[in-house]
């Protein structure tokens, strides 16, 4: 599960600053989500290996009373959902009661915080941030945002856990790969017993995916109709067990099953809490959509036929892309439109969801029923796609067919060349193409040959991630997936090459 990292402090402090400078790092995907909590920005964001997710609580100010009303309302479910919190204060300005009022806050709250003091360039920090003791919260991680000064240590500090776990996973990687390896010349006969290995592989990886249930996530910004539609759902099947979440903030799973096929429907609008106690407070939490996109296989993402797209619906749908999960588009509200307004959503939806043809695009009235039904077989279809096996003479000779169509263009008087390819994981589907000179394919090569894959594997509903791998070692896109059979006849491969 990525890790929520929460900023939090008063106006002023640095909050947008070390935003934009955590999410800027690699594939930075930033949503803002105005209005359901005031100003709150959330961020995709990568240190190292690790993806987490950064949200911006905008300013607490303090000074005005009631801060603890103004923290329930703003910033206390993002502090709730955070795995750390950085909290935020300013050297040069020195102590104030908002920072107390907080920090007061975050004491109760008893979420691991760190203590963080921006804008200590330039200025004697040691002595600037004494005061700031006073707060009890520990250690003072002195950086200055604008510049990056102490942020790696600040995040090797907060993400700890989370990075230890990662590299723990990582073990044997280093066994599995050595780096003399990169170096070696495989031959067409050892090339060929490579790929019997990672086909191995690539079976053995697939294999989780078969008869497990569809974890299936309904998703969509405020009002769409996700409840109506999750409960439309439920009352036209038979719901077998009842899941209840650890807290109000998690989105529940429902077993179900349909035509044979069993789902686990991860439900982000928490239907059930509806008049209760927390209605209150939010119902929707990006967070919890997140976390969602990122646990399920199929996404559903629900539009809303009388709003259009929105600037939120597209970093959902960025969000989904992202995380590489497969996609169904709901439009709902179709009831009761007239075929002029009709006409005129197709219209924008095409102008705007162009970029994702490869998604099912159904209109539907949860209110009504019609359609739901046949989301189920997009949803099917999106999985099976995403699940898809293929072997690597079947890679390779799409890649051939792609190449042969079309050449990779010449790069400094010589041409990329392309030579074999394999699949390197499922859902997303990941295909690993090894060549000379790949570096320097050109995104609109790259964008070709990804759809050139789509279109000979009948790939519909889901992202496909093509990697590109330098020089011919088979080994290199997999690394520590190998298991240990695989790795022992990796071995055998490996000594029978360097004999050579
Ligand atoms: N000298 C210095 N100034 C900084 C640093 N980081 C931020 N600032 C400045 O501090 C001011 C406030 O920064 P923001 O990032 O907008 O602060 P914020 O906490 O997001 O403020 P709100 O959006 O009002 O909550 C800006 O003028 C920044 O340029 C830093 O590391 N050093
Ligand atoms: N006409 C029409 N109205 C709908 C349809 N689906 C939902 N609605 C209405 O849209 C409003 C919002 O529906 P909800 O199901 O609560 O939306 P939601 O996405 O769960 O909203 P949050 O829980 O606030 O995130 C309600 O008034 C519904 O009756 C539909 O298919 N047609």
């Amino acid at each position: 599960m990525m890790p929520v990292v929460a900023l939090v402090g008063r106006p002023n402090v640095g909050k947008s600053t070390l935003f934009n400078r955590l999410t800027r790092t690699r594939d930075a995907l930033v949503a803002d989500f105005p209005g359901l909590t005031r100003d709150r920005k959330y961020g995709q964001a990568r240190f190292n290996e690790l993806e987490y997710i950064v949200v911006d609580t905008g300013g607490i100010d303090g000074s005005e009373q009631g801060i603890e009303l103004e923290m329930a309302s703003q910033s206390l479910a993002a502090i709730d959902e955070a795995d750390v919190v950085l909290f935020m204060v300013d050297a040069r300005a020195g102590l104030t009661s908002a920072d107390e009022a907080i920090a007061a806050h975050l004491r109760r709250c008893q979420k691991k915080t760190l203590l963080v003091a921006n804008k200590t360039d330039g200025i004697d920090a040691d002595s600037a941030i004494g005061e700031f003791y006073q707060l009890g919260l520990g250690d003072i991680y002195q950086i200055a945002a604008a510049h990056g000064r102490g942020v790696l240590t600040l995040l090797e500090t907060a993400l700890a856990p989370q990075l230890e776990e990662l590299s723990a996973d990582a073990d044997g990687e280093d066994d599995a790969m050595a780096d003399d390896e990169d170096e070696l010349e495989f031959d067409d006969a050892m090339l060929e017993d490579a790929m019997a290995v990672i086909d191995e592989v690539i079976e053995e990886d697939a294999l989780p995916f078969e008869d497990a249930p569809i974890k299936l996530a309904i998703v969509g910004r405020p009002n769409v109709g996700k409840s109506t539609l999750t409960n439309r759902i439920l009352g036209e099947e038979r719901v077998v067990v009842y899941d209840m979440p650890g807290t109000t903030r998690d989105s529940v799973y429902i077993p179900m099953q349909r035509d044979e096929q069993d789902y686990v429907l991860i439900d982000t609008a928490g239907v059930r809490r509806r008049g209760k106690v927390h209605e209150a407070v939010e119902k929707f939490s990006v967070i919890k959509t997140l976390k969602a996109i990122e646990d399920a296989n199929v996404v559903l993402l629900v539009l809303d036929a009388r709003e259009g797209i929105s600037d939120q619906d597209l970093s959902l749908l960025g969000f989904v892309l992202n995380a590489g999960r497969s996609i169904v588009l709901a439009v709902n509200k179709w009831d009761g439109l007239s075929q002029d307004v009709r006409d005129d959503i197709k219209r924008e939806l095409d102008r705007r969801l162009g970029f994702i043809d490869f998604a099912r695009l159904h209109f539907i009235s949860a209110l009504h029923g019609s359609g739901v039904g046949n989301l189920f077989e997009s949803v099917k279809e999106a999985y099976a796609s995403a699940t898809k096996r293929v072997n690597t003479s079947m890679l390779t000779r799409i890649m051939q067919m792609a190449q042969d169509d079309h050449q990779p263009p010449l790069v400094r008087g010589r041409r990329v060349k392309l030579k074999y390819a394999h699949a390197g994981g499922y859902n997303p589907p990941r295909i690993i193409v090894h060549g000379n000179q790949v570096k320097d394919l050109p995104d609109s090569y790259k964008r070709y040959l990804i759809n050139y894959f789509r279109r000979s594997l009948q790939v519909v509903g889901t992202p496909i991630r093509v990697e590109f791998q330098e020089g011919d070692n088979p080994y290199a896109g997999l690394k520590n997936k190998l298991t240990a059979t695989q790795l022992r006849k990796r071995k055998r491969l490996m000594k029978h090459i360097k004999k050579r």
